[in-house]
């Protein structure tokens, strides 16, 4: 199926300054690039295409540059409340972790009191059944505690000095999930009650305690034998997930219906070759885009409609992999007591009907015990589902 349609309001670079250009020897996604401009704008074609994403793979860039012809003002950084920023933060958050003992760091893991934000070591997480660990560290910073709604945890000086900033990143995070959110909303048939409930915007709001945070990845250049898996095979846990990436590493697992683009040259290494079996392919960052994927509550909610694709994370490839890779996330999840189960008309919501709370606990701290991988699943098999 074609999925690779793009309209570029304007030219910018086709790699980001500082590393090394994202390779023509893999395959890659077919994302489909969406205006956020258009969406604002409530454009009717830009919406069918945002919805046609959802459906069809669950993953598409979103273009944050103005058109020529916009007025307003606001630069790339500014409309997403200055991610750019937000990465020099990350950045040197990790440098003081650097220089920190194990135990410094550690008093920021908070796996114990039962919650997964704040810090998660190098290796502290496990990427399949079989024990892996994982490669690579997160920070988790939670909406509530950034927004007052819940105590305040332990964290960093840096993180504490910086609460004014990540309050304006998730701000606008949140609004680019509402603006997406909006768009199903209107597409999808929800039932007469889920409509008096307020739609999937009214268990979405901002002052409402939920799981939604900003995460900060970092991931260090692996050996070149073994460049694999840094974060394994998942499916987000909430609803739709914002991602600023600058190098390559991310995959996605394409359905069948949907065909990656192939690589131009040849030359791709052969862990890069054996990365690109079963239908994983590379997303290539672009800049002045983030991507947006959608997460399992959606798929709750639609009764399968929306897709939340699997995806991991792997070692850059090409010259990118001697690089340390960062990302910027956030995810929007549905408010923590919200029931995860079908909310449109005629949807039939079978098995488990557990809170957005307790679903995300399993999956998120399921991944951090060495034995938890078969018991902290999600909607992976909906994801390989054939396309509708
Ligand atoms: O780092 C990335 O590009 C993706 C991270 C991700 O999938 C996640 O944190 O859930
Ligand atoms: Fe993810």
């Amino acid at each position: 199926m074609p999925h690779s349609e793009t309209s570029s309001p304007s030219p910018s670079p086709s790699s980001f300054p500082d590393l090394p250009p994202f390779p023509d020897t893999v395959p890659t996604a077919p994302l489909l690039s969406i205006s956020y401009q258009k969406l604002l704008s409530r454009d009717r074609e830009e919406e069918d295409r945002c919805w046609k994403a959802c459906r069809e793979l669950g993953f598409f860039y979103l273009d944050l540059r103005r058109s020529p012809h916009s007025s307003s003002s606001a630069s790339v950084d500014q409309r997403v409340g200055h991610a750019g920023q937000l990465f020099d933060v990350m950045q040197r958050l990790y440098e003081e972790f650097d220089g920190m003992s194990e135990e410094g760091r550690q008093r920021f893991d908070f796996k114990d009191r039962g919650s997964y934000f704040g810090y998660k070591g190098m290796g502290k997480g496990f990427v399949d059944k079989f024990g892996t660990r994982d490669r690579n560290e997160f920070y988790n910073i939670s909406k509530d505690d950034i927004l007052g709604l819940t105590p305040q945890l332990d964290a960093p000086e840096l993180l504490t000095q910086h609460r004014g900033l990540c309050e304006a990143y998730i701000r606008r995070a949140h609004a680019v999930c509402k603006t997406v959110i909006q768009v199903l909303d209107q597409r999808l048939a929800l039932s007469e009650s889920a409509r008096r409930g307020g739609g999937l915007a009214g268990v979405h709001r901002l002052d409402a305690v939920s799981g939604d945070q900003i995460r900060f990845v970092r991931a260090p250049p692996q050996e070149r034998a073994v460049r694999g898996v840094a974060l394994g095979e998942h499916t987000d846990f909430g609803s739709v997930t914002v991602l600023f990436n600058r190098a390559g590493g991310l995959q996605v697992r394409l359905p069948e219906c949907i065909s990656a683009i192939p690589a131009k040259d040849h030359g791709a290494s052969t862990v890069e070759q054996e990365l690109c079996k079963d239908g994983w392919t590379y997303v290539r960052p672009l800049p002045g885009h983030c991507i947006v994927n959608l997460g399992d509550a959606l798929v709750k909610f639609s009764n399968g409609e929306l897709r939340s694709n699997i995806h991991r994370v792997v070692a850059p490839p090409g010259e990118q992999a001697k690089v340390t890779r960062y990302s910027l996330v956030y995810f929007c999840r549905p408010e923590d007591d919200v029931r995860l189960r079908s909310l449109v008309e005629c949807g039939e919501t079978e098995g488990e009907c557990v809170t957005a709370k307790e679903w995300i606990l399993r999956r998120a701290l399921g991944r951090r015990k060495v034995d938890g991988w078969e018991g902290s699943g999600g909607t992976e098999k909906e994801s390989m589902r054939a396309g509708k």
